[in-house]
This record gives structure tokens, sequence and C-alpha cells, in this order.
């Protein structure tokens, strides 16, 4: 469990009561979740999740909250977050404007932190996916991006690659000599690609950027299961569609002790995906590297909240050597994927 900031029963109850969802019956400290505080809230309108921000700021908040607003809007099974209902002045002369009075109503402070409470989904994350909860995914993943396309704030994924360059040298000291020359290699690697052509020419919108297996609910009706919705906005950023699903494939289709690509799984995942938006050639040809970035993303967070933990009640941190084996993976085979990856015009131009 991760609870950073505890949160008392009168002073949730305070803030579910002003957000107009009726008095609190329960409240609960949620296990799992290593970033924020997180608690189950039950009202007498229903079921919600109550979040504490540890670390984003009151003025990075609005992004994510407004996204979630935006694509549940558009259909998109995700939380909704609970505005705070607005008092409306006698006369029209001091309304707020609509994008302020936005960011005001979605934003709480509880304990002197900025929170938020948004609907709970129903259903449960399936850690051991099936080629069925691939192609599920897949779907909802391209039909997010397309419904991302009018979303009109940006703020870039704060932990791109800037945050990876600047916390690499933080990180190093804790490093074995191999570990440390694949980090500084990869690292280089990455540079080098974000400054292509091709690169620069990837389409790109609102990404979630840390769609993993236990980001995603999913209901069984009958005997087949239905992604009923995905959640922890709280990565997400600007940046391009296909570090968001190379993120997704190297979570949800690759045998987990090896850290290999399982093939089933990941043609699953991108034909869904496909069916709904087709990959571009410049998305075709750097889908590899991407793979490599979001090893080397996650194996540089995870090894920060490791070596470098956060109090809290309870915190169990992920293992970092997990993602030191997949890029050693994805750089050792730098096309698993059964796709055209690379036609030889498309040879990468820095
Ligand atoms: N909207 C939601 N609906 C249902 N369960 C949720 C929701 N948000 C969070 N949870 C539960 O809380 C846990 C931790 O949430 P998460 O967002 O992953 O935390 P963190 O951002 O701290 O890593 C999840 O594994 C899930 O069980
Ligand atoms: N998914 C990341 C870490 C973020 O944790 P989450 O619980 O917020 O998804 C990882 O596995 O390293």
């Amino acid at each position: 469990m991760a609870v950073y900031t505890n949160v008392g029963f009168d002073e949730a109850d305070a803030l579910v009561q002003r957000l107009g969802l009726g008095a609190l019956s329960d409240l609960r400290g949620i296990e799992g979740g290593i970033e924020n505080t997180n608690y189950f809230v039950h009202t007498a309108k229903g079921a919600y999740v109550l979040t504490l921000f540890e670390r984003l700021s009151a003025e990075q908040l609005p992004y994510y909250l407004c996204l979630m607003q935006h694509l549940a809007r558009r259909g998109i099974p995700v939380p909704e977050p609970v505005a705070e209902p607005q008092v409306r002045p006698a006369t029209g002369a001091d309304l707020v404007q609509p994008t302020d009075r936005a960011r005001c109503e979605l934003l709480h402070f509880v304990a002197g932190k900025p929170a938020a409470v948004v609907q709970r989904l129903s259903g449960r994350s399936e850690l051991s996916p099936t080629a069925w909860h691939c192609a599920e995914l897949g779907s909802l993943l391209a039909r997010m991006h397309l419904a991302g396309r009018d979303f009109d704030r940006v703020q870039p994924n704060l932990r791109g690659l800037g945050w990876w360059n600047d916390t690499a040298p933080v990180v190093l000291p804790h490093l074995d000599v191999p570990q440390s020359a694949l980090l500084r290699s990869e690292l280089a690697y990455q540079n080098h690609i974000a400054a292509s052509s091709a690169y620069k020419a990837l389409p790109r919108g609102p990404v979630h950027a840390d769609l993993f297996r236990d980001n995603v609910m999913f209901d069984v009706e009958g005997s087949t299961p239905r992604l009923s919705g995905v959640f922890d906005f709280y990565f997400a950023g600007t940046d391009t569609w296909l570090f968001d699903l190379a993120v997704c494939l190297n979570d949800w289709a690759i045998d987990l002790p090896t850290g290999r690509h399982e093939a089933a799984r990941a043609a699953a995942l991108l034909d869904a995906y496909q069916t709904v938006r087709p990959l571009e050639a410049a998305e075709r040809q750097l889908l590899p590297a991407m793979l490599r970035a979001a090893a080397l993303r996650f194996w540089i967070s995870r090894l920060w909240d490791f070596h470098l933990p956060r109090e809290a009640s309870m915190l169990t941190p992920h293992d970092p050597t997990h993602f030191e084996r997949v890029l050693r993976e994805r750089a050792g085979a730098p096309t698993p994927l059964a796709l055209p990856l690379q036609a030889p015009h498309e040879a990468v131009a820095a």
C-alpha cells in the first residue's frame, strides 16, 4: 500500500459532502500503487477514489484531470473527476471564465495536498492477460488516441527524455559496471533517435504513458472479459502515440520471467490497434526504438524509486531488474514484432 498522507474520516466526509456526494460511509487506504496516496471512498451516492497528489503540483494537475473529463465525455471508459458545484453569483458580472472554472472545479485540497475524487471503476485488473485481453486493450488505446486529438491543453510527458537525462546521473552511482554501460549507451541512442527526422514525424497527442496491466479493469460478461475502464492518468502528457503503444507492448505482451516478447499477444494488441488506427510508415520504422525507450523509461523510474525511496506508511517499490531485462531483450532483438518494420528507404536520418 502506498499511503504517504493519512486522511481522517471527518476531513474526507467534509470533502464529499461539499462535492454533493452525500455522507461518507467508508474510507479505506488502497493497497497497490506507488505514486500517490489513494483511498476507496463510499458515500450515499456511490463508490469513488480519493487521490492525494504527492509530487504533482496544483499547476500541473488540471492537464490530467481535464484530460480524464475530456475522454470520459467522448465515451472512453475513464473515471470522470467529480467537480466542485459552482456557487452561482447573484448577477453574471463576476462569473469566472470557463477554463479557469474547470481548473478549480476538478481540483480539491485535502490535508494540505492537491486532491481529486474520481468515479470508481468496476471490474478487476488482469495480470495474466490472454490475446483476447490484449486485443481489447489495443482497440481501446487507439480509440483513446483519436479521442484526444481535440483536447485543447498541452503539457509535456514529465517522465520523458528530459527527465531520463536528468535522472540517469542520480541513479548511476547505484549501478554496477555493466548496468552503467547499458544505461549510458541506451540514453545516447534515445537522444539520437529523438533528434531524427523520423521521430519528429511521429503523430502525437495526449497519451496515458503508463497503461500497465494494473491500470486497466475488466468485467466478465458470461465467460467473455470486457475492458471496463482505464485509470491512473497521472503520468500522462503530450507525447508520441507510438511511445504509448510501446509501453503497452512491453507490459502486456511479454514473458514476465525473461522479459521476452510474446508474439501472439503482441500481434493481437497491434492488430486491434491498427483496425482502429493503422500505424504510419515512421511509426512502423521506429517501433523497435520506442520499445527500447519505453523499457528505459521504466528502468530509470524504478531505479530511482528503489534507490531513493520516499517516506510512506507502507510502500513496495517495483523491481528495477525487470526492466533492465526487458531493455536488454529489446536492444538485442531489434525487430521482434511481426510488422514490416523497416523498409530500406526508411532508415533513421539524424
Ligand atoms: N478509478 C478507479 N477505479 C477503481 N480502482 C481504482 C481507481 N483508481 C485507483 N484504483 C485502485 O487503486 C490502486 C492504486 O491506484 P494507482 O492509480 O495505480 O496508484 P498510484 O498512482 O499511486 O500508482 C489501483 O491498483 C486500483 O486498485
Ligand atoms: N507502472 C510503473 C509505475 C507506476 O506505478 P502505477 O501503480 O502508478 O502504475 C511501473 O510498473 O514501474
